[in-house]
């Protein structure tokens, strides 16, 4: 399998339901360098977010970048996409993979250093540190904040990559990367730019420069 670049993933934004936005942004994230993006619907439809991912799939292969699918392991396996990513109280990672198979992308969601530390989380690709920072875009059960001296911790017990995802920014980024994390995961920093594509570049800059990327 291809080394995965976890440096900037793109989540998308369920908030626009107007699909020539939705599309025209998830495309400007990848023109900007986005390396992963993540297709996110928390209340629509399932044809609705089939159709999404369809779309998301065709663009990312268009653009060489993975694709993958937040919660929904059935829209994962019937649109083929190279991951899902699951929380700690969706699909147990163990049926996630039985289900995926060896060679997808699964990442997992841990919101404390006992969750980082089991077994789930040492088994999958990726875990996401949830929330780092406190954000108003999660609406459905955010958890406390772990900030940077959490970011910490779990950097200690964790050797896998590690993505922090709730309220970056292009001010707070250097931070956490220089702290340890392997990438930042951002909806609003990039779906509620001005200028979509140009804020894509400046953070995969301040990653790549601070990180060793
Ligand atoms: C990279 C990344 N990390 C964490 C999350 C949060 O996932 P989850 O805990 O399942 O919450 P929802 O996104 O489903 O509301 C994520 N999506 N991506
Ligand atoms: C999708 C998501 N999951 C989170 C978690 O903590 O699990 S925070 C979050 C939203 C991140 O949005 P923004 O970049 O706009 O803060
Ligand atoms: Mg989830």
């Amino acid at each position: 399998m291809l080394k995965v670049d976890y440096a900037l993933i793109f989540v998308t934004d369920d908030s626009i339901r107007d699909d020539n936005i939705f599309f025209a942004i998830l495309e400007a994230a990848l023109k900007g360098g986005a390396t992963i993006i993540q297709l996110r619907e928390k209340s629509c439809d399932t044809a609705t977010f089939y159709r999404r991912a369809i779309r998301c799939k065709e663009l990312c292969d268009t653009y060489k970048i993975p694709l993958i699918i937040n919660d929904r392991l059935d829209i994962a396996l019937a649109v083929c996409t190279d991951g899902v990513h699951i929380g700690q109280t969706d699909m147990p990672y163990d049926v996630s993979r039985r289900l995926m198979g060896k060679s997808k992308i699964i990442g997992l969601s841990v919101s404390n250093t006992e969750q980082a530390a089991k077994k789930d989380a040492q088994a999958a690709d990726y875990i996401g540190i949830s929330p780092i920072f406190s954000t108003n875009t999660k609406t459905n059960g955010l958890a406390q904040p772990l900030g940077i001296a959490g970011l910490k911790a779990i950097r200690e017990l964790y050797a896998k990559p590690i993505v922090c995802i709730g309220g970056i920014n292009k001010n707070n980024t250097q931070e956490i990367i220089e702290n340890g994390a392997d990438g930042i995961a951002v909806v609003s920093a990039i779906s509620k730019a001005e200028h979509p594509e140009a804020a894509t570049k400046e953070l995969k800059e301040i990653v790549c420069k601070t990180g060793t990327n």
